[in-house]
């Protein structure tokens, strides 16, 4: 059974001067245990406001609807006090920044202490036990304890926020571009790590990031945001090998090949604005294979090929360019 169920997902925000944006329309997806899960799309698209919906950390201008479950249990159904329940101890965050914003004045192993404490996890001996074992868990030596935020590198820190996410032994771990601002080998120890704990924990993964290398790389399944909708979904190597959505297409042609090897394509236009209705498909007016229909309907997600879906009215084969 899945650990993770989406359905239908729509986030709306009211706006300070009347109106509404509708960031997340319609999201559904699934993770099994273990699964590395990549959400992916250009700044704006609805990302962090779907992983904050899981969460239940949405400000009170927010309106949410649709089924989060987990283990088969909708958490959304059964209210605020539900969603606070599972917060944390089936569901965890790491947050955009996390790293940046550990307290200065404390050390590691208060930072981790303190969720431990929080959430009732363990207390006294058992406590300090369950701190060392976290810190351990995420490559920082026990005897680090002791050291404040400000002697740490940035992966050391990354691993602490990390750590204080693992401290109620969540089913899944939501990562809000865990290694943005890191350097790229620092980078790749932080995904080992992540990676590490999937399989090591049994624990389901959701990764956001404009990194679509190393979705391709870390990730089982990816699925690809525009304008608050997802607008392909599938195994990950998939969506470069073979994607059926044309945005799926250009987003990954346009990431720099290191090598310089292939020029670096970009894609014209910008995204719609959220707060009006679209008619047809949002990125019609910026695709280079649109067609007449694509400005009356909305293409559904719709199947692709095994365990691969796309909303795209072209989508029975892989798009090729004009
Ligand atoms: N509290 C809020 N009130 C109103 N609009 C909001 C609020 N939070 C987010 N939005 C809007 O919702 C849309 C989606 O934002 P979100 O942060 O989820 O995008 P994202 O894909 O995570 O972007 P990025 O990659 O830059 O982090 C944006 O248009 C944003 O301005």
């Amino acid at each position: 059974m899945s650990v993770l169920e989406v359905s239908d997902l729509h986030v709306w925000f009211d706006l300070p001067h009347g109106g509404q944006v509708h960031p997340v329309d319609g999201v559904s997806f699934a993770l099994e245990p273990s699964e590395r899960f990549g959400l992916v799309g250009e700044s704006g698209c609805g990302k962090t406001t779907t992983i904050l919906a899981l969460m239940g950390l949405l400000p009170a201008t927010a309106s949410v609807s649709g089924q989060v479950r987990i283990d088969g249990t909708d958490i959304l159904a059964e209210g605020e006090d539900s969603v606070r329940g599972h917060r944390w101890r089936d569901i965890a965050m790491v947050f955009q920044g996390a790293m940046n914003a550990l307290n200065p004045v404390k050390t590691a192993g208060w930072q981790i202490a303190e969720p431990v404490a929080y959430h009732g996890v363990a207390r006294g001996k058992q406590a300090r036990e369950r701190v060392r074992e976290l810190l351990e868990l995420v490559g920082i030596p026990a005897e680090a304890a002791n050291r404040y935020p400000h002697e740490f590198s940035g992966g050391m820190r990354q691993r602490l926020s990390i750590a204080m996410a693992l401290a109620c032994e969540p089913k899944i771990l939501l990562a809000d571009e865990p290694t943005t601002a890191l350097d790229v080998l620092v980078q790749a120890q932080i995904l080992e790590l992540l990676t590490r704990l999937t399989e090591e924990l049994g624990m389901a993964l959701v990764l956001v990031t404009h990194d679509l290398p190393v979705v391709t790389r870390f990730c089982h399944r990816a699925a690809v945001m525009y304008a608050g909708k997802m607008v392909e979904d599938g195994p990950a190597d998939e969506l470069t090998s073979a994607s059926r959505h044309p945005y799926t297409r250009l987003l990954f042609a346009a990431t720099p090949d290191l090598y310089g090897r292939e020029p670096v394509v970009t894609i014209p236009g910008a995204p719609p604005r959220l707060d009006a209705e679209i008619t047809g498909c949002a990125f019609r007016p910026r695709c280079d294979v649109p067609m007449d229909r694509c400005g009356g309907e909305h293409p559904a997600l719709r199947t692709a090929g095994p365990g691969h879906r796309a909303a795209c009215f072209r989508n029975e084969e892989p798009v090729e360019s004009r």
